[in-house]
């Protein structure tokens, strides 16, 4: 019995990380990550500068999950590549580097950075921040989207991810991987938050996070169904050499266990993360193991993607 993942040209023991955002604005934190029974970790979305974000409060546990509108808050472009550069060295599996634009020009001039660095793990190119007050979705204009990455791959030969909000209807999962299709992307990363929900409290009769009249991305079980559908339908339509990352929703065993069914590769943990901490690496891939054992896997590959139609 294994929770092995092959991703990309990468050997992972088990196929849980962080969400970018959550546990790894910090050295410190990151440490923790790497510390903790987690296969993998990715750093906080970096922004050319370094980034204060949105007001507070900007965060909210709720029962099913959570609320944010963080507004990219990070110590800058450089403090992360400085960090990955210096752990690369030291460090045997791969670290994911997510990078977060304010613009696609800003995209391209941390991209170009990465592609001339040593870095040699794996970039995550944020294309769904909901947050930042004035600035679109990316993933959600489809033809910016396909600009920007025809742009990004004249220059970057570097193992290349996306961050994808979700989508909701099936002719955009189709238009999306139509995109996605063109290019050698070595993962898509389904979901994001669902951007801009609204989450009151009825005894103040007022928001709960102070940014944009309250509205901010939502995560935790809230979301999983729309993260399943996301994960399921672009592993049925993208072409098997672009692996997905599922994100969303996941607390524990079982929840990732429907998201390997539906062929996730590797799996993200953000909410579920914020509230319990790096801890949940251990619980969960115990969960995961148990679920294996008790339908007689031996390996993820005996059930990824095997999602049964009815
Ligand atoms: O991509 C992001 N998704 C979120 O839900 N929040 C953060 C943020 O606001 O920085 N970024």
């Amino acid at each position: 019995m294994t929770l092995e993942t092959t991703f990309a040209t990468f050997d992972f023991t088990n196929p849980f990380m962080n969400a970018s955002g959550v546990h790894c604005m910090t050295t410190d934190e990151l440490k923790e990550l790497e510390e903790s029974a987690a296969g993998a970790y990715i750093t906080k979305s970096a922004t050319l500068e370094k980034r204060a974000g949105n007001p507070s409060p900007r965060y909210i546990d709720l029962p099913l999950g959570s609320i944010n509108s963080m507004g990219l808050p990070n110590l800058g472009f450089e403090y992360y590549l400085d960090y990955v550069l210096e752990k690369q060295k030291s460090q045997t599996s791969p670290l994911f580097f997510s990078v977060a634009g304010m613009s696609p020009a800003e995209n391209l001039q941390m991209l170009t950075a990465i592609q001339e660095s040593d870095f040699t793990g794996i970039t995550e190119l944020n294309l769904s921040c909901p947050n930042v007050p004035g600035k679109p979705q990316l993933a959600y204009d489809f033809g910016a989207t396909q600009s920007l990455l025809e742009e990004v791959f004249a220059f970057f030969k570097k193992p290349l991810g996306v961050k994808l909000p979700p989508y909701f209807d099936l002719v955009h999962f189709d238009q999306m991987a139509e995109i996605l299709n063109q290019f050698p992307l070595t993962y898509v990363n389904s979901v994001n938050s669902i951007g801009n929900g609204l989450v009151i409290d009825t005894e103040a009769e007022a928001v709960v996070i102070k940014p944009k009249d309250g509205f901010g991305g939502i995560g935790g079980q809230y979301i999983k169904p729309t993260a399943l559908a996301n994960v399921r339908a672009f592993y049925t339509r993208l072409k098997p050499e672009i692996q997905i990352i599922g994100t969303g929703g996941i607390e524990n065993g079982q929840d990732a266990f429907e998201h390997l069914l539906c062929g996730a590769s590797m799996l993200q943990i953000g909410t579920a993360l914020q509230k319990e901490g790096p801890a949940i690496f251990e619980r969960i891939t115990q969960e995961l193991e148990a679920i294996m054992t008790a339908k007689g896997y031996h390996s993820i590959d005996d059930f990824r993607g095997k999602l049964k139609s009815l």
